[in-house]
């Protein structure tokens, strides 16, 4: 994790440029709020102002790599590439148009074709209202288990048909939440023990996330157990687990059984 007190970043190191181009975009966003905007023009100022700082960032500092933006025409020449930016500029952009409601984040990833797997190789996650940034430049500690019972984070607006069943069946509580990045940095944190979602997301809502999970040591694959691909052609990436290890084969084997309606 770093913080705003932290020294001038080596901007050639992948990890380092993830972990500050997604604060200088949630200085932006934090600037966008102060504005007197409100509603649906204050989603649409900051998804805009968030994308353009990223883009001029990213063309700047890495003009040789292709990015796929959840802000931006996608480019399919990405496929062929070596190298991808995954960005969504502004996750959580209800909960960012609901101040001072602080359950919103910058996510940039990369993905880089000679990994293997699910290809990110370097992640980072800001929520700029909390002031913190997680990435895989330093690797967070996930906590020990402060809750005996189980907590799901899940989607506050679209939550999964399943997870009410899957939570009394393994007696968990529901934590609901904006943000698949903050939901994903709730595990992380220790604030919630897993977050599970189906029914609909894209690579550039789950790809920085799910390389700062993964840096944690925490459990990251599609809810059926099968892997996490990245960079594919088509953006959609619909359904995620990322929990602490212990309780993932009591949640795959919930959805092996029960399936996601
Ligand atoms: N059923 C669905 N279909 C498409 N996108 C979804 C979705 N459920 C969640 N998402 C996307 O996943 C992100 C987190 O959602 P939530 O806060 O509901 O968990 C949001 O990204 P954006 O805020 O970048 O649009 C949201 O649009
Ligand atoms: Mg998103």
């Amino acid at each position: 994790m770093t913080d705003a007190t932290d020294a001038a970043p080596d901007l050639t190191d992948d990890h380092a440029f993830a972990a500050w181009a997604a604060e200088q975009a949630g200085v932006r966003l934090l600037e966008v709020r102060t504005q007197g905007l409100e509603g649906r023009a204050l989603k649409d100022a900051g998804d805009a102002a968030a994308q353009e700082l990223l883009a001029g960032l990213l063309a700047e500092h890495r003009p040789a790599d292709k990015v796929l933006s959840e802000e931006a025409r996608d480019d399919k020449s990405r496929v062929d590439a070596e190298r991808v930016w995954i960005i969504d500029p502004l996750d959580g952009t209800r909960e960012f148009s609901e101040p001072p409601r602080d359950d919103w984040a910058v996510h940039v990833a990369l993905w880089e074709r000679s990994a293997g797997g699910d290809g990110l190789t370097a992640g980072a996650v800001a929520q700029p209202a909390l002031g913190e940034t997680f990435h895989t430049g330093a690797p967070a500690t996930v906590p020990p288990r402060s809750a005996d019972r189980p907590r799901i984070a899940v989607s506050r607006s679209r939550p999964p048909a399943f997870v009410e069943a899957l939570a009394d069946e393994i007696g968990a509580e529901l934590v609901p939440m904006g943000s698949a990045g903050v939901k994903v940095m709730s595990v992380v944190r220790d604030v919630a023990d897993a977050y599970v979602h189906a029914g609909g997301q894209y690579q550039w809502d789950n790809a920085a996330p799910v390389a700062v999970a993964k840096a944690a040591g925490l459990h990251c694959s599609r809810v059926d157990g099968s892997p996490l691909v990245y960079n594919e052609a088509d953006t959609s990436l619909p359904d995620l687990l990322v929990c602490r290890p212990e309780l993932a084969d009591q949640i795959l084997d919930f959805v092996r059984r029960h399936g996601t309606d």
